[in-house]
């Protein structure tokens, strides 16, 4: 097992909320202070490019089998948008769940406008939710676009929704994407560094960025930078498209001993598969991310030992 951290609350999370804040923080994490966030907002985000075609389990056709999987795999917390919560929350009432408060889908390009994901649903929606429904919802995320002509917009929102978020003892995960004209790589370490201290400034308790990349140089070492400059933000990894498990489940074990990652944020490489082999998959990575287990060992867990 990760030892477990002792938790520091932010200052914007009121007396009253504290103790909130700390039972939310510790569930999702197991009380490692490491995330292991299953992504499943993808309905809008890929349409249903990611769950329909060649190579992906009829499984997945379902939006319930990321409910099936959230449920009988081991994670940290599953992240959606509000009205599939809403739909499906009820028959999985033991999922905590982290709110995906803004979504675009993948229909306008960059090439043809700069990228803008407005709020879709508010904190204040997500707080009467949580209290009417009685459902685990123990976080929030919102995606900010960095460089994109319409940033300031989403910076704005960014910043209120951490903060009202806080209020009210919520978890909060900033996507936070460098993409638009006015970048040129998206995945430069030094600019994906720049977006983590943005998480930082905006004081979100996690950071999801794309893994940086360089020809020729190590994707952990390049991480490092990032890790660095978010500070006491958390940084965790998009999956990416699904590639082969024992690929994704070294390049974790990198992210999270070399780079500094705490933790992971993953969607495709989970729920691109059957039911029996999304859940066993969670729960290889939730031993990397959670227990601290050697690449073999979760190797071991996912072909069922
Ligand atoms: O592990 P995956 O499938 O990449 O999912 C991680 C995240 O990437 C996204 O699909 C968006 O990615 P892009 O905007 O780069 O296509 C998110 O919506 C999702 O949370």
């Amino acid at each position: 097992m990760s030892s477990q951290v002792s938790i520091s609350v932010p200052a914007d999370v009121p007396e009253t909320a504290r103790e909130t804040y700390i039972q939310n923080i510790t569930a999702i994490t197991h009380g490692t202070g490491r995330l292991m966030l299953f992504a499943g907002d993808q309905k809008v985000e890929h349409l249903n490019d990611d769950f329909y075609g060649e190579g992906i389990p009829t499984d997945d056709a379902d939006p319930e089998h990321l409910f099936r999987v959230a449920k009988q795999g081991r994670i940290g917390v599953f992240a959606t948008q509000i009205g599939l919560v809403a739909r499906y929350g009820p028959d999985y009432s033991e999922v905590p769940y982290l709110v995906k408060l803004n979504s675009k889908t993948h229909l306008v390009k960059t090439a043809q406008k700069d990228p803008v994901s407005p709020l879709l649903t508010t904190v204040e929606q997500v707080v009467r939710f949580r209290d009417q429904s009685g459902l685990k919802i123990a976080g929030v995320g919102y995606t900010i676009y960095l460089g994109s002509e319409f940033e300031d917009r989403m910076l704005k929102e960014a910043a209120e929704v951490v903060n009202e978020a806080h209020q009210h003892g919520l978890i909060t995960v900033l996507w936070i994407y460098p993409r638009g004209a006015a970048v040129k790589d998206e995945k430069d370490s030094h600019l994906i560094a720049g977006a983590t201290g943005v998480a930082a400034c905006l004081g979100s308790d996690f950071v999801k960025v794309n893994a940086p990349k360089k020809e020729g140089a190590s994707a952990a070492d390049l991480l490092k930078e990032a890790t660095l400059a978010a500070g006491r933000t958390s940084v965790v990894c998009a999956g990416g498209s699904s590639v082969d498990e024992e690929t994704f489940l070294k390049q974790l074990y990198d992210q999270i001993h070399t780079g500094g990652a705490r933790g992971n944020a993953t969607g495709r490489n989970i729920h691109q598969k059957s039911l029996d082999e999304a859940v066993r998959m969670c729960n290889a990575i939730s031993a990397i991310t959670l227990d601290d287990a050697s690449v073999e060992d979760a190797l071991a867990l996912l072909k069922g030992n």
